[in-house]
C-alpha cells in the first residue's frame, strides 16, 4: 500500500538495515521499482527531484508532483508491501508545498549550502508547514563531496556531529543526511572508495534518527559493461562498494539514495534491446527491456541493504 516514509523509516531504524529510495521521472521507472518491492517482499521509498517533478509536469512543477504521486499511490494501493513517495532535494517553498498539495508523505528542504544559521531558520520553517500536513522532513547536513587523503578535499564540508545534534534539536527534522563523503552521480571519488564511517556513527548517536546517504550508487561493473558494449561511454564510472554501504547501515544509515545505478541499467537495456532488434519501434518493447534490467538492480540494491523481506 501507499505508505509514509516515517514509518518505513522508523521500522528501518529500529531494526537496523537500509531501505532503498530509487528516484524517478516518468511511468517505467516506478513500475519498475513496485514490481522489484513485490519480488524482494521489501519496502521501498520512490523518490522524485525538483528536476522529475518538472520533467513529468513538461516543466509544470505542480503538474509534475500531482501526476507522479497519483502514478505512485496507484501503483503502491494494488500491491501488499509499502512504497511510499519522497521529494528529493527540495529548494524551493512552491516546489515543496506543490509536493504536500500532492500527497507526498515526506519531503527533503536541502539548504546544505547555507551557513548553519540559516540552514536552521529556512529547515524550521518547512518543518512547521511539513508536520501540520502530517508530512516527514529530510534535511542536510555539509555538503556531498569526495574524501581525499583522510581530509575533506578543499570544496567538501562534511558533517559535524556536535552541529548535527543542534539542528535537529533546533528544527525537529524527521531524517537528516550527513555529509560524509559521497557524491552524485557515475563519477564518485577522486582516489579510494571511502567514506567517513566514525562520523555516520557519532551522528548516529547524537541524534539517533533514521539517517540518509545521498550519493549512494554503487556504479556496479556488470551494468556499466553492458552498456559499454552497445556504445555507451562511461569510462572512470566508479561508485560506493556494497561492502562500504553495508558497513554504513550497520553504522546508522537507513535511507539509501540510489539514482545513478537505476539510470546506467535503463541505458544498458535500451541499448541492448535496440541494438539487437534493429526492426523494433514498439516503445513498449524496447522501454520494456530497460525496464526489466532497473527491476534487477534494484532487486540486487534491496537484498544487499537487508530490507529484502522486511515488508
Ligand atoms: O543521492 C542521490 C543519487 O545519488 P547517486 O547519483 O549516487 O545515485 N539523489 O539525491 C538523486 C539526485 C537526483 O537529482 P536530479 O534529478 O536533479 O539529477
Ligand atoms: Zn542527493
Amino acid at each position: 500500500p501507499y505508505a509514509k516514509t516515517k514509518d518505513i523509516l522508523s521500522k528501518a531504524h529500529n531494526e537496523g538495515y537500509g531501505v532503498g529510495a530509487f528516484n524517478v521521472n516518468d511511468l517505467e521507472f516506478i513500475q519498475a521499482i513496485v514490481k522489484a518491492a513485490v519480488m524482494e517482499n521489501s519496502p521501498a521509498i520512490i523518490e522524485a527531484s525538483e528536476g522529475a517533478l518538472k520533467y513529468a509536469g513538461d516543466g509544470d512543477v505542480e503538474k509534475g508532483a500531482f501526476i507522479l504521486a497519483d502514478m505512485v499511490r496507484r501503483y503502491a494501493d494494488a500491491v501488499s508491501v509499502p512504497i511510499s513517495l519522497h521529494l528529493d532535494h527540495g529548494h524551493d517553498l512552491k516546489h515543496i508545498m506543490a509536493a504536500i498539495k500532492a500527497g507526498f508523505t515526506s519531503v527533503m528542504i536541502d539548504a546544505s549550502d547555507k551557513p548553519l544559521e540559516e540552514n536552521i531558520r529556512i529547515t524550521r520553517q518547512i518543518v512547521e508547514v511539513a508536520h501540520a500536513a502530517g508530512v516527514a522532513v529530510e534535511a542536510e547536513l555539509g555538503r556531498l563531496m569526495g574524501i581525499e587523503d583522510n581530509v575533506a578535499s578543499a570544496e567538501s564540508v562534511l558533517v559535524d556531529p556536535d552541529e548535527a545534534k543542534r539542528f535537529v534539536t533546533e528544527t525537529q527534522v524527521d531524517f537528516l543526511a550527513p555529509a560524509v563523503g559521497t557524491s552524485h552521480g557515475a563519477f564518485k571519488f577522486k582516489g579510494e572508495a571511502k567514506i567517513d564511517y566514525e562520523r555516520i556513527s557519532k551522528v548516529k548517536e547524537l541524534t539517533q534518527l533514521p539517517l540518509v546517504l545521498h550519493g549512494a550508487s554503487g556504479v556496479p561493473a556488470q551494468w556499466v559493461e553492458l552498456a559499454e558494449k552497445y556504445g555507451a561511454d562511461l569510462s572512470g564510472a566508479k561508485g560506493v562498494p556494497d561492502e562500504v554501504l553495508q558497513e554504513a547501515v550497520k553504522r546508522g544509515i537507513n535511507k539509501v539514495n540510489t539514482d545513478t545505478d537505476l539510470r546506467i541499467a535503463f541505458l544498458a537495456g535500451l541499448r541492448k534491446h535496440l541494438a539487437e532488434n534493429p526492426k523494433e519501434f514498439d516503445p513498449r518493447k524496447y522501454f520494456g527491456e530497460a525496464k526489466d534490467f532497473v527491476t534487477e538492480v534494484v532487486r540486487d540494491r534491496m537484498k544487499m541493504l537487508g530490507s529484502s523481506g522486511k515488508a
